[in-house]
């Protein structure tokens, strides 16, 4: 489980977050909605510490993840980023072939055998629907591969790592409406294996493919959650105006 208890982030002297407690239950998909600029990737961002690498920003609150507290000194950050997978809204594929985007971060954290690598390679593109595709052609450049390839492609390479938790940015932005369906499949059947957090622009896909919802918006120039809960629940009886007014497209 996911849990942040009063979280801010501040890039420089502006608050980009303010004070988010937040679940993200295990085994659920979690989705993060809200306007643009309120926050939600940096929300993302925080719970890998990612924002680590942002000079000049920082962080506040308490982020708990399956007991660990991520914001201590003691964190290990380079095994937190293995249990804790991102996704961005454009596929980054490393400009190699197919086999080395699987295989280089494996490598890297250990020494498999090249059995090891490639069963590890060929179950990570199945359970991503890719082998089929690609199978005959690992040693091609990953960059060759469709945009919607590409980003089921950087979900296998995440998924190589045997995280617990994926965290998603806006995964189906970039992509045609065909391999935005692929990548929404994807998510589902991911849920039986993996706690995933996604944050997206559309509403529908958010009912679509989200166990629980998490609304954020801007108030007093800094993003805040104004409702959480099961989707259905939030989507047919939201307690907030503000999220009643942006659920019916109303605002936002
Ligand atoms: N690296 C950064 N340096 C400075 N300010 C930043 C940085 N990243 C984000 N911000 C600011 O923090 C606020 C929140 O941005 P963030 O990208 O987290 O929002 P968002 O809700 O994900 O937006 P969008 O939906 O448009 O992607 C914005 O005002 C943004 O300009």
């Amino acid at each position: 489980m996911i849990r942040t208890e009063g979280l801010s982030v501040n890039y420089g002297k502006r608050t980009a977050l303010r004070d988010i407690s937040l679940t993200v239950p295990q085994g659920h998909v979690t989705a993060i909605v809200g306007p643009s600029g309120c926050g939600k990737s940096s929300f993302l961002h925080a719970l890998n510490r990612m924002t680590d690498l942002i000079p000049g920003a920082s962080t506040s609150g308490r982020i708990i993840i399956d007991d660990q507290d991520v914001l201590s000194r003691d964190c290990d950050v380079s095994l937190l980023r293995r249990q804790v997978g991102m996704i961005f809204q454009k596929p980054n594929p490393f400009p190699l072939s197919i086999r080395q985007n699987i295989q280089l971060a494996l490598k890297e954290h250990g020494q498999p055998t090249r059995v090891e690598l490639e069963a590890i390679t060929q179950q990570v593109l199945e359970s991503t629907g890719l082998w089929g595709e690609v199978k005959d052609r690992l040693h091609h450049s990953a960059l060759k591969l469709s945009g919607g390839q590409q980003q089921r492609l950087c979900i296998a390479r995440a998924l190589a790592l045997k995280p617990r938790y994926l965290l998603l940015d806006e995964p189906c932005s970039a992509l045609d409406p065909i391999a935005s369906a692929r990548v929404e499949e994807l998510i589902a059947s991911l849920k039986r294996e993996y706690t995933l957090l996604i944050v997206t622009h559309n509403l529908a896909q958010a009912r679509r493919i989200s166990d629980d919802l998490a609304v954020f918006w801007m108030q007093d120039d800094a993003g805040v959650v104004v409702e959480t809960g099961p989707t259905n629940k939030v989507f047919s009886t939201p307690t907030n105006p503000i999220t009643a007014a942006y659920l019916s497209g109303s605002q936002g």
